[in-house]
Parts: structure tokens; sequence; C-alpha cells
């Protein structure tokens, strides 16, 4: 059985779309990069922890398969990570205005057995902005809990001049690299009615 160490609605939906029959399972961790520490090693680090975090919750199930799964963005090598306030936001947005940054996705499959990674970095060019741009997009409410501040798949969309890589890794669960994992566990993808 696969279970989802998210509280993400967005990777549930994410992997829903493989057609995969899964559960979720709770793995709170604390997300924290270290000194040295390279952004997409972080990342890989945080996407570990959860699985690990869900696989030690699910202990009484050796047949259990956890995914989990991290994303954030980054520029300049800086981890932006996500908005603790309005005023925070609107300054994430304005360094991401009129540039090209990255946005890094890890995933794992972790099983008492073994285990599996897969990372997923895309390119995302941001148009210039405007203050008031900006202000309109943060009174959405939109940017709060997403790395970086917005959300491609919403009303963000309309800032974002050219995308390369994954754009489900953008969002937050890169499937191609998912679907990959799942078939090296033996998991068929599209196996759910
Ligand atoms: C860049 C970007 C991020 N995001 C979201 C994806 C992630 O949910 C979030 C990054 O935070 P994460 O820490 O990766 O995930 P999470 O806290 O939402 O969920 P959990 O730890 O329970 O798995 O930002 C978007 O939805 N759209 C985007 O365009």
């Amino acid at each position: 059985m696969i279970y989802l160490a998210s509280q993400s609605p967005r990777r549930r939906e994410l992997l829903e779309q493989l057609g995969v029959a899964f559960d979720t399972v709770d793995a709170e961790i604390h997300e924290q990069r270290l000194p040295q520490e390279s952004p997409a090693d972080y990342v890989s680090r945080v996407a570990r922890e959860k699985a690990g975090a869900g696989l030690l919750a699910l202990a009484a199930r050796p047949d259990a398969v956890v995914l989990g799964a991290d994303t954030d963005v980054v520029l300049d090598g800086e981890v932006l990570g996500k908005p603790s306030d309005a005023a925070h936001a609107a300054e994430l947005l304005a360094r991401l205005s009129g540039r090209t940054h990255e946005v890094i996705s890890a995933v794992w499959l972790l099983s008492d057995r073994r285990e599996e990674r897969r990372l997923a970095v895309s390119t995302v060019r941001f148009a210039p902005l405007s203050g008031a741009d900006i202000a309109a997009y943060v009174a959405t409410g939109e940017p709060f809990g997403k790395a970086g501040a917005y959300a491609v798949q919403g009303r963000a969309a309309a800032f974002i001049e050219r995308i390369e890589g994954s754009y489900s890794g953008v969002m937050g669960l890169p499937l191609h690299e998912t679907w990959q994992l799942l078939r090296n566990f033996g998991v068929p993808a599209w196996s759910r009615n």
C-alpha cells in the first residue's frame, strides 16, 4: 500500500492524477536549512525526512511504501520558503519580478527494504510586476502556504512568462519522476478505477 506523507491538498490531487490508490499519513517535521547545505540537498533531505516520519508512524504495516515530497523556490542560491505574512509575501514577489528562478522538487519513496529519490529542477521566468500587481495578488490570499509566495496553478499563472521543466514539480509533486519511482517499486500507475 502507498502512503502519501503530506498534508498538502495539492500533492493529494497530483497523486490522484496518476491514478494510484493511496492513503495519507501524518509526517510533521521541522524544516530548517543547515549551514553549508545546498538548496537541492536541503529539499531532498526534508522530503526524505517526511517519508521517514511517515514510515515510522506506520511501523505496524510492513508492506507500507511511503512517498515524501518537498518543494522550494531558489533565487540567487537562496531558498525563499513560504511567506510569514503579507509584507513578506510582497517582498518575495518583488524579488521574483522580472527574473528567472529555480523551483526544486524532491520526491522519495521509502519502504522498510529500500529507498529511492528523484529530483525535478525547473526554471520559471516572471514578468516584471508593478507594486499594484503585487498588492492585488497578495490580497487574494493565494501566496500563503506556498513556497516563493505564488501558485503556478492559480492566479500567479498571469505573471509567468515561461517555464522549463516539470509543471507538476513546480506545483509540488513532479509526476513523471513519481511515476518512475512507483514503477521501480512495482506499483502500477493507473491501477485505481
Ligand atoms: C512554487 C509553488 C509552490 N506551491 C506549493 C507546493 C507546496 O505545497 C508548497 C511548498 O511547501 P512544502 O513544504 O513543500 O509542502 P507543504 O507544507 O505544503 O505540505 P507537506 O509538507 O504536508 O507535504 O508550495 C504551489 O502550490 N504552487 C507553486 O507554484
